[in-house]
């Protein structure tokens, strides 16, 4: 199966990810107001007391640390909670892996001001994470999904905020279980003009040790 390919879901599953996506919309619809607010300080009190309801409310049967969730599909598929791609994450743009286009795997967001370095831009680490994720999409493309062993970026020109992105990458060599990636950064409107450029170098663990760092992996082959 292309990691592209949503899996067929059941009802249940397919109603359990709709949810958890409406819930991470709102709480990225909540931090993005949060970062950008001028409400008066009686107001932000308010509102926390409203988020430590909120945290009670949610605090039910926690997954563990190493779980991957049932409604995911690992390695190489949908992760719910992604700080990426996932659309239950209040911490994920978040990034929609779209199509695959001449080899490369392509992705698209929108950075809001809770991404920010600079004023007005988006944060180098923030790039590095869009890029990290889509690489390593490539390599789950390629049919080795992998974790990253080295990333090296080239910031060439400052990433908007507010504005639709367009994350690329490809695989370009591979050595074994080790592949090489390249990646860009540019906006959907002006896509030959590389914002972020990233070089990096991903290594596929073989089943044993797939099991050994994912102990709830369903299919380590
Ligand atoms: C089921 C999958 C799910 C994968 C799920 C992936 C989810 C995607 C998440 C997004 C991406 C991430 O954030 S990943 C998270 C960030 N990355 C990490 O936490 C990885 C931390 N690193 C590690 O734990 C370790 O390096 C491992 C387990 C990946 C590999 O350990 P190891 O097996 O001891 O590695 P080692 O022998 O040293 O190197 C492996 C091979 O890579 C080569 N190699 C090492 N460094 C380099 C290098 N800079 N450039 C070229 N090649 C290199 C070595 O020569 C060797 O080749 P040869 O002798 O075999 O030929």
């Amino acid at each position: 199966m292309s990691p592209l390919d949503p899996p067929s879901a059941t009802d249940a599953l397919h109603d359990r990810r709709t949810a958890i996506a409406a819930l991470g919309a709102d709480l990225r619809a909540l931090v993005e107001a949060a970062v950008r607010t001028g409400a008066p300080d009686e107001v932000l009190l308010l509102a926390a007391k409203e988020a430590q309801h909120l945290t009670a409310l949610l605090t039910v049967r926690p997954r563990g640390r190493a779980e991957v969730p049932e409604v995911d599909v690992f390695p190489g598929g949908i992760r719910m909670y992604s700080p990426v791609t996932g659309a239950g994450s209040p911490l994920a743009p978040p990034l929609q892996i779209e199509t695959v286009d001449d080899g490369a795997v392509v992705g698209t967001c929108t950075l809001g001001v809770a991404h920010e370095g600079p004023p007005g831009y988006g944060h180098g680490g923030v790039s590095a994470l869009l890029l990290d994720e889509v690489m390593g999409w490539a390599c789950s493309y390629a049919g080795q999904p992998g974790m990253t062993i080295e990333l090296n970026l080239s910031y060439k020109r400052p990433v908007v905020l507010e504005t639709p992105l367009r994350v690329t990458a490809r695989v370009t060599e591979r050595h074994g279980r080790t592949n090489l990636v390249h990646g860009t950064i540019a906006t959907t409107a002006a896509p030959r003009t590389v914002l972020v450029e990233a070089e990096a170098v991903f290594f596929a663990p073989a089943p044993d040790q797939a099991r050994a760092l994912f102990p709830s992996l369903r299919d380590p082959a």
